[in-house]
């Protein structure tokens, strides 16, 4: 919690005003950021400083191991987060590549199950990193890549948290995330959650123990209408200690994930925070 603090008090600090045309807002931004979480001792790393919706968060991370493309299907796991980005950004609206309401087009988890490949066919990157985790391989290359330049024009947002590499030594698994763009605010309060449990659960299905997940963010910004809330009353109140994370030990393999796995699988233990803070989205 406190690096995430730290954070946030850079931006306001020492930030600078960059305006950003895909939103028509300006954000106070820093330059390169990385964050480590504790997936071993199991610091759940859950903002405390305000109320975080955390079962969204890991919605959001299963929508993307399943290789979902429509906001409906991350809204019926209990997401909202991809319906002002599917439905009213003016661009994607009018983008031939749109296939109607809630289509958010090749993002995300669609590259990490079905990368379309030139000579036909689809790589599921996902399947191959377990597959070869679980046997004690690490070829180093165990790469979850959702960022493909020739499909930007498919989808409604490049992805922002758009690389994973594992690593194994010995038994156990470690984590490597690079993010190009983050809303420290609203979506680095998703993204935390989504490093930490993203080692834990790969860890869990390969049979390996957790051990660190290190985050690397290049653009950390705070857009101007949050501005004010963040360093106002977000940074004025004292944080808790990091609560615990449970994941159903029945969870044993990809297929589990694909199949029978919710947010019931999840629980949190002794999760103290101040209430919520409603910052404003940018579309
Ligand atoms: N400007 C922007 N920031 C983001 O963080 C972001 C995007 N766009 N577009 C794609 C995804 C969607 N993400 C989102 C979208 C909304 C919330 C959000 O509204 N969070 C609220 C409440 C969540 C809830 O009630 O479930 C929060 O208080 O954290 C968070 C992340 C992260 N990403
Ligand atoms: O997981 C996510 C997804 C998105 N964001 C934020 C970062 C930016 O504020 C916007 C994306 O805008 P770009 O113009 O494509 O950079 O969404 C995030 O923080 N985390």
């Amino acid at each position: 919690m406190k690096q995430y603090l730290d954070l946030c008090r850079r931006i306001v600090e020492e930030g600078e005003w960059v305006e950003n045309k895909r939103t028509g807002k300006r954000c106070l931004t820093v330059i390169n950021a990385e964050l480590n979480y504790d997936v071993a001792g199991n610091k759940f790393p859950l903002i405390t400083t305000r109320k975080s919706f955390w079962k969204a968060a890991i919605a959001e991370l299963l929508g993307y191991l399943k290789g979902y493309d429509n906001a409906a299907d991350f809204r019926a796991i209990g997401c909202n987060t991809w319906n002002a980005n599917a439905n009213e950004n003016e661009a994607w609206l009018n983008n031939p590549h749109r296939k109607g309401e809630d289509d958010m087009g090749r993002v995300y988890g669609v590259q990490g199950r079905a990368w379309a490949k030139p000579d036909g066919g689809f790589v599921d990157q996902l399947k191959k990193l377990v597959d070869d985790l679980s046997n004690g391989i690490d070829d180093r290359g165990e790469i979850l890549s959702f960022y493909n330049p020739g499909e930007f024009h498919m989808g409604c947002l490049r992805p922002c948290m758009h690389t994973h590499t594992f690593s194994l030594l010995g038994d156990t698994l470690h984590l490597t995330s690079y993010q190009r763009s983050c809303d420290v605010p609203l979506g680095l309060n998703f993204n935390q959650i989504q490093v930490f449990v993203l080692l834990a659960l790969v860890a869990q299905i390969t049979g390996n123990k957790p051990g660190k997940a290190y985050h690397k963010i290049v653009n950390a910004h705070i857009y101007e209408d949050q501005l004010e809330l963040m360093r106002d009353v977000q940074l004025k109140r004292e944080p808790f200690e990091s609560p615990k994370l449970h994941i159903n030990p029945k969870i044993k393999s990809l297929e589990d994930i694909e199949t029978w796995v919710t947010l019931d699988d999840f629980t949190v233990e002794g999760y103290e925070c101040h209430e919520a803070i409603k910052y404003p989205f940018s579309v």
